[in-house]
């Protein structure tokens, strides 16, 4: 696991876009796994000023994302799909069909989950997995305890993230208790990861996905066992780690540390 702190959220952000970036540019067919949440409103803007400004072109890409809520339509302005169209591929040329998020709506998720799960097999895998973290260590909406060795299936949410993300909705009460997520092992086996985190209150879960031991409490420190994983962080989500000396540093006057 390569661990990148940088010295600020704004420069995190700009460092994880440009993975995606030069990863599009290397391969413009790309299949790229995406997050939703608040981490990854900035990366997208940044994404969708290098189209503005720099011509980054997404017409080749095809995407997947990790997750919806179920019982959420499409055109519900609480769901992913609506999250996506709002914060990058309205304002990208990418191509809508080569767009996909599981269907929350499904009338059988459960069926929804497996074809979602062949789909992704079936364009070729996972050229690079964008990831956020949950305050409790979930990838996608792989809660604590989540198997490791999971495919895409229906999760219940736990009351945390359900807090963490009342915020979107109405009232507690409003925020869905189910999702479709990718599973844990789906996600292993994108060719590259990168997970972005930002602020204080990732810093125990970026702890535990770092530091701590393999294991499904924490759902994220699966990217232990991943070959090519990026964690990108700012010094605040990075706070809790104790092993600074074996990172990759940034500092803010400019160089880098050699350790990666
Ligand atoms: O960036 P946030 O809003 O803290 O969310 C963290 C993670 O939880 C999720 O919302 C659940 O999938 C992810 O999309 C996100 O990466």
């Amino acid at each position: 696991m390569k661990v990148l702190i940088l010295p600020d959220q704004q420069a995190a952000v700009q460092r994880a876009a440009e993975i995606v970036a030069r990863t599009v540019i290397a391969k413009p067919d790309a299949v790229l796994g995406l997050a939703t949440g608040g981490t990854m409103l900035p990366l997208y803007d940044d994404l969708a000023r290098r189209h503005r400004d720099d011509g980054l072109s997404f017409a080749g890409v095809t995407t997947f994302n990790l997750d919806e809520y179920i019982g959420l339509a499409p055109d519900h302005p609480c769901s992913y799909h609506h999250y996506m169209r709002e914060t990058f591929f309205d304002r990208v040329d990418i191509d809508p069909a080569r767009t996909h998020l599981p269907q929350g709506d499904a009338p059988d998720p459960r069926a929804a989950s497996l074809e979602y799960d062949a789909l992704i097999t079936a364009a070729g895998g996972i050229d690079l997995q964008l990831l956020g973290i949950g305050q409790n260590g979930h990838i996608g909406f792989n809660e604590p305890t989540a198997s490791l060795g999971s495919r895409t299936r229906i999760k219940t949410l736990t009351t945390d993230t359900r807090r963490a993300n009342q915020r979107y909705f109405a009232s507690f009460d409003e925020t869905p208790r189910y999702a479709i997520t990718v599973g844990v092992a789906t996600i292993l086996e994108a060719r590259k990861c990168v997970l972005l985190a930002t602020g204080e209150a990732k810093a125990k879960a970026v702890f535990g996905m770092v530091e701590g031991p393999l294991s499904a409490v924490c759902p994220a420190s699966a990217l232990q066992l991943h070959p090519r994983a990026t964690v990108v962080l700012d010094e605040a989500a990075a706070s809790a780690l104790e092993l600074t000396d074996y990172y990759h540093h940034v500092h803010p006057q400019g160089g880098e540390s050699v350790f990666d």
